[in-house]
């Protein structure tokens, strides 16, 4: 279990506009090491803009961030190289790493069977299900050992079934790594199952925060559910939410 709170990745007073409108309004949110943060919001509520500015994909706000190490980022769409295989995939991770080769085929491989795809290796990504490219783009992310990773919709392409198992693989590959996680979902479940806090950002601002403790008590799970559907201002009333 991971044991650091060592922050993985911050950002303070952040600012962000586009076309003179305000996206992200002194933004403060933390991540730390060890700890998967969840962040929930109506469309257009600055989710994808705050963790694109924690990648270090734009640099073009107010405020400061903090990152430890460079961070690895995984997208709704696997984002693989079609023409090559998943180990040629997988070490495309370690581009920026400076490791010898028999380090890196080591690597590659080590992470490849912690993902479950040992033996599709030679596979090209035409020849994956969803599950599998994600299973390749995770290995991608984490092979260069990262303390903080991005993950913007990463399953939200994938159906529920799918879904439940990459929410398993991912927790374990969170426990073994002792990685920072930044999650970007709309769905309130997969926050509920994943994150240790669930921030619900609006107007790009933490609107509410909802800390949800492991392991998980069953009786807890539909009072987080409430609490984050009145923090979204959706209606509930009608719905039976008892365990
Ligand atoms: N490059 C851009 N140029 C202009 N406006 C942008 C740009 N990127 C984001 N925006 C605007 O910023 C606002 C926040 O976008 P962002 O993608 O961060 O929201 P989000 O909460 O991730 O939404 P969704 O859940 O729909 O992905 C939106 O109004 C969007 O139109």
């Amino acid at each position: 279990m991971p044991t650091t709170l060592t922050p993985a990745g911050a950002l303070h007073d952040v600012t962000r506009q586009f076309d003179g409108t305000t996206v992200l309004d002194w933004l403060d949110l933390e991540i730390p090491r060890g700890q998967i943060v969840a962040l929930l919001g109506h469309s257009g509520s600055g989710k994808s803009t705050a963790l694109r500015i924690l990648a270090g994909l734009d640099h073009d706000h107010g405020g400061t961030t903090h990152i430890d190490g460079a961070p690895a980022v995984v997208f709704q769409d696997a984002r693989l190289l079609p023409w090559r295989t998943v180990a040629a995939n997988v070490r495309h991770g370690l581009n920026r790493v400076d490791v010898g080769r028999a380090e890196k085929t080591a690597r590659v491989s080590q992470m490849i069977d912690e993902v479950g795809l040992a033996g599709r290796e030679g596979a090209y990504p035409g020849e994956l299900s969803g599950g599998q490219a994600q299973r390749t783009s995770l290995a991608r992310a984490l092979v260069a050992e990262p303390s903080l990773l991005l993950l913007d919709e990463p399953f939200g392409a994938l159906d529920a079934l799918t879904r439940r198992t990459m929410h398993d693989l991912l927790l374990r590959l969170w426990r073994r790594h002792g990685l920072g996680i930044l999650l970007v979902t709309h769905d309130i479940d997969e926050a509920i199952a994943l994150a240790d806090r669930v921030l619900v950002l609006d107007h790009g601002a933490v609107a509410h925060t909802e800390t949800i403790d492991r392991p998980r008590d069953g009786g807890q799970v539909g009072h987080h559910r409430r609490s984050l559907l009145d923090a979204l201002g959706v209606d509930h009333s009608d719905e039976d939410y008892s365990i």
